[in-house]
């Protein structure tokens, strides 16, 4: 699949996923957004792929969020900007809930929708140049593509209502204090960083990882009853696969294991 907005490099399990308008600091219009969908579906469906890196193109932003230009220009011209913003305010990080994990490399400025699809990624390592904010509320938006309602589930409250109520942006130092990103490292070192990450995940059964994230998943938002429910279900189908055979005999015969997924 070829694409304008994005690019989507697969290589060794590992999915990069590029936001390639660094002219607009990797703001997301609507045919940006379709092209990430299109490239998480990708992602998701992939048998052969089992981790996804996402980052910005340039050294300014990760991603400015919503284009606001763009917004500005359809709004003026009496585009249906409400059609275009009901799915990606449901969907933007939605999709990034499929049960393999993702990586984000914040290699610049991450505000808005920016900060939502950090949010939505499991590990975030940052530029030590990052700067990350929910801004919408200066813009005549809120923050409706997940930010409302992940910030405060991963920060303490009172410093997400700080950050949802006033749209101030903090720097990388800060996000880690808070705990907001698991790494802050020199703007070089991210790529590299993130890939180590990547290569650390991939050393896990695939099944094993997918059904971790599926887990925690289920824990944050479903009831301890659904959410125990469903572990039990996910636990028999770990115990029927060939992973849950190779681990223990791997570990055994002190070798590497050899994951299928299955
Ligand atoms: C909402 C309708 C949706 C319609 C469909 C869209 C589908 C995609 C869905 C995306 C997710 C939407 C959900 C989300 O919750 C809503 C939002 O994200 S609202 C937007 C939030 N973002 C902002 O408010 C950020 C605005 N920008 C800034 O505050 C600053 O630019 C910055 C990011 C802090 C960086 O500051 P500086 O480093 O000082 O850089 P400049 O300000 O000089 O900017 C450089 C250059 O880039 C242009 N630019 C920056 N941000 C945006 C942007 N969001 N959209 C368009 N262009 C942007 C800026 O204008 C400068 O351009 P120049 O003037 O040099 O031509």
């Amino acid at each position: 699949m070829s694409y304008q907005f994005i690019t989507y490099e697969k290589r060794d399990r590992v999915a990069v996923v590029t936001l390639n308008r660094p002219e607009s600091m990797n703001a997301l219009h609507l045919e940006a957004h379709l092209e990430l969908q299109e490239a998480w579906e990708d992602f998701r469906d992939d048998p052969d792929v089992w981790v996804a890196i996402l980052t910005g193109a340039g050294d300014r932003a990760f991603c400015a969020g919503n284009d606001l230009k763009v917004t500005a220009e359809r709004t003026a011209r009496g585009g249906d900007v409400q059609g275009e913003a009901r799915p990606p305010f449901g969907r933007i990080t939605r999709d990034f809930d499929c049960p393999k994990p993702i990586i984000a490399a914040v290699n610049g400025v991450a505000a808005g929708g920016g900060l939502e699809l950090i949010l939505a990624c499991d590990i975030v390592v940052a530029s030590e140049h990052a700067r990350m904010g929910l801004p919408e509320p200066k813009v005549g938006l809120f923050a409706g593509a997940g930010g409302a309602h992940r910030l405060a589930r991963q920060i303490p409250f009172k410093v997400a209502m700080g950050m949802l109520l006033t749209g101030d942006l903090i720097d990388a130092p800060e996000a880690h204090r808070i705990g907001l990103i698991n790494e802050v490292v020199p703007h070089e070192e991210l790529i590299a960083t993130a890939q180590a990450w990547a290569d650390r995940i991939i050393r896990c059964s695939p099944l094993s990882v997918q059904l971790t994230k599926e887990a925690v998943f289920d824990a944050q938002f479903l009831n301890i009853d659904d959410a125990f429910r469903k572990d039990n279900g996910r636990r028999d189908r770990l115990l029927a696969s060939h992973d849950f055979v190779e681990g223990p005999r791997a570990f055994a015969e002190k070798r590497q294991p050899e994951w299928t997924g299955r």
